[in-house]
């Protein structure tokens, strides 16, 4: 679609849900007031609805990159009122499935072999079809021993990178208009959240590399009596089909199934709050699409005393910088023994924070924060809660957090509720700090240093015939005062970015001044007198590009 009229049909779907107070005082306001004439209102029980639903029922028609858009919105609580975001946590990725026949031919095309070659049988009913991409129930073709494995195939949808990119190019359009006009744009940084959308859906674009995160995974967990991986099949996957050995389980939110299934959900809880920590601070590698569809609960009447997780759809994993993952873990393991001190010092020492921070005012306001918490029954107290408040009042002094930070803790807020769901007693605190202790113990162990150092050491040894030589050039260095400084830091590039757009600023005002120059000259020559009406359009367009070169040179709140 044009991009002028999608942008036409998202504004039509924000007036009629009554969202157009939610554009009040940015440009596109006067133009939304022309068009409500013209746009159906919704009825009144829209109408009654909260502002959340409002929003969330709007992103739902607007299709798939706007429910993401949404579902990335819901997890920025710093962003978004608690009630917003609880409304936008909501959101389904369920859409009609396309056609049965087109997935065949999809899959034919990817795999460069007829489905009857490649598969035994292939259902062209899917089995689930979600905004991005549809799953088919299939079986592979006999092995040695006779025997056809289940399996599920994960098809793209037609067309749909061309989709994404047009409403990526007009979310970007607006987030530039947001990042010229309001206010709090620096806080907001909405070129970050439309760049976050763009990179989840670019990682849920390329199945190959969700194949490889699911192998990845499998690998970790091989053999574990907690949480099971499908296989990936590689022979059947490709960039735009990926396929899985099938499993069976249980939807972790399906309580009437689990327990009539007889399976122990305390036991299960636990489970995963110990998933989560092993994932993120033993392995680094963590499953982050962790919602209760996607995180099954093994349905063999075998494990009803010990049951174990099954994980689904590995578009988005999460890995921590070595930095961030031990500060991290130091961070909560400050938070367990409520050192507040501790608190404000690792998150300055951790890069997170600009060391001229004063220490013991974050120290008050991380005290302030977290000993609420503490007044509450254990079984109350979230971890995800209190990171993300620890987060939101480290922003108001100067916090930059990496994405993939706001990740876990979204994946963290994820896991505790699908945890105290489970099992509504479930001390989170309780079943968190061992493991976490053991593994920290573990990882920063002499041994394990040791190991580190001795799984190095060819590599210093490489290098160390070069030591000497880079020293003495550096010390020459120092000595004669040539030392050069080659940094890259995020002012650096924000620097950069102010300079190139005041460079385009001052060339698009030097334009604008000629271009309305040559306006007035043009309608000077005008024979018999210059008269409004009879302006030649060549000083017309002159005149309307000065006027359009000088508005974008106008200074707008940088
Ligand atoms: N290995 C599997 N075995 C059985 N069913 C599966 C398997 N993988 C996926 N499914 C089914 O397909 C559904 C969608 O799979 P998946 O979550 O990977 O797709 P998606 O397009 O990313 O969907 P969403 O965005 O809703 O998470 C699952 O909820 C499940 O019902």
């Amino acid at each position: 679609m044009k991009p002028v009229f999608r942008a036409w049909r998202i504004g039509r779907v924000l007036l009629r849900y009554r969202l157009d107070d939610l554009l009040d005082d940015t440009p596109v306001e006067g133009w939304l007031k022309l068009a409500r004439p013209f746009v159906p209102r919704a009825s009144n029980d829209v109408a009654r609805l909260s502002r959340g639903a409002r929003l969330r029922m709007a992103l739902q028609e607007l299709g798939p990159i706007f429910v993401k858009f949404g579902q990335i919105l819901s997890t920025r609580r710093d962003l978004v009122p608690p009630d917003v975001a609880e409304e936008l946590a909501l959101l389904q990725d369920r859409v009609q499935p396309f056609d049965g026949e087109a997935a065949r031919a999809i899959v034919e095309n990817a795999l460069q072999r007829p489905i009857a070659e490649a598969f035994a049988q292939f259902d062209t009913t899917p089995l689930a079809s979600a905004s991005i991409a549809q799953v088919h129930a299939a079986t592979l073709p006999p092995d040695a021993n006779g025997v056809s494995r289940e399996i599920v195939v994960k098809v793209l949808r037609p067309d749909i990178e061309k989709q994404i990119a047009g409403d990526i190019a007009l979310l970007k359009a607006v987030a530039g208009i947001v990042n010229r006009t309001h206010p709090a744009a620096d806080k907001i940084r909405p070129h970050l959240i439309v760049e976050e959308i763009e990179n989840t859906l670019a990682a849920e674009l390329d199945l190959q590399r969700e194949g490889a995160n699911a192998s990845v995974l499998r690998r970790f967990w091989q053999d574990s009596d907690d949480l099971y991986v499908p296989e990936v099949i590689w022979s059947h996957t490709a960039e735009r089909v990926l396929t899985l050995e099938r499993v069976y389980g249980i939807p972790s939110d399906d309580i009437a199934a689990l327990d009539a299934a007889g399976i122990d959900r305390r036991a299960l809880a636990a489970k995963g709050v110990r998933v989560f920590y092993t994932e993120v601070f033993r392995d680094n590698f963590f499953h982050a699409d962790a919602h209760a569809g996607n995180i099954w609960v093994d349905s063999d009447p075998g494990r009803r005393a010990n049951p174990r997780f099954i994980a689904l759809d590995f578009g988005i994993v999460g890995q921590l910088s070595d930095e961030d993952q031990y500060y991290l873990a130091e961070n909560f393991m400050a938070i367990f023994n409520r050192d507040y001190r501790r608190i404000a010092e690792l998150h300055v020492r951790a890069g997170w924070m600009p060391s001229h921070i004063r220490i013991d005012e974050l120290e008050a306001a991380a005290r302030a924060v977290c000993e609420p918490y503490f007044t509450r029954p254990l079984s109350e107290i979230s971890l995800a809660e209190v990171l993300l408040k620890l987060f939101r009042t480290a922003q108001r002094y100067e916090l930059t957090l990496q994405p993939q930070l706001i990740l876990l803790q979204k994946t963290l807020l994820n896991i505790e509720g699908v945890g105290r769901l489970l099992d509504p007693r479930l001390d989170i605190w309780a079943v968190a700090r061992p493991v976490l202790q053991r593994i920290l113990v573990e990882r920063y162990s002499p041994q394990r240093l040791a190991s580190e150092f001795r799984k190095r050491l060819p590599e210093l040894v490489t290098h160390a015939p070069e030591m000497p030589r880079l020293l003495h050039a550096w010390l020459t260095q120092q000595v004669e005062g040539k030392h050069e400084l080659n940094l890259r830091s995020r002012d650096l590039v924000e620097l950069n970015r102010t300079i190139r757009t005041a460079q385009r600023k001052t060339v698009a005002a030097v334009l604008g001044v000629g271009l309305l120059i040559c306006a007035a000259v043009l309608y000077g020559l005008e024979a018999g007198g210059p008269r409004f009406w009879s302006v030649p359009a060549s000083a017309w367009i002159a005149g309307l590009g000065g006027a359009w070169a000088l508005l974008a040179a106008w200074p707008r709140g940088q």
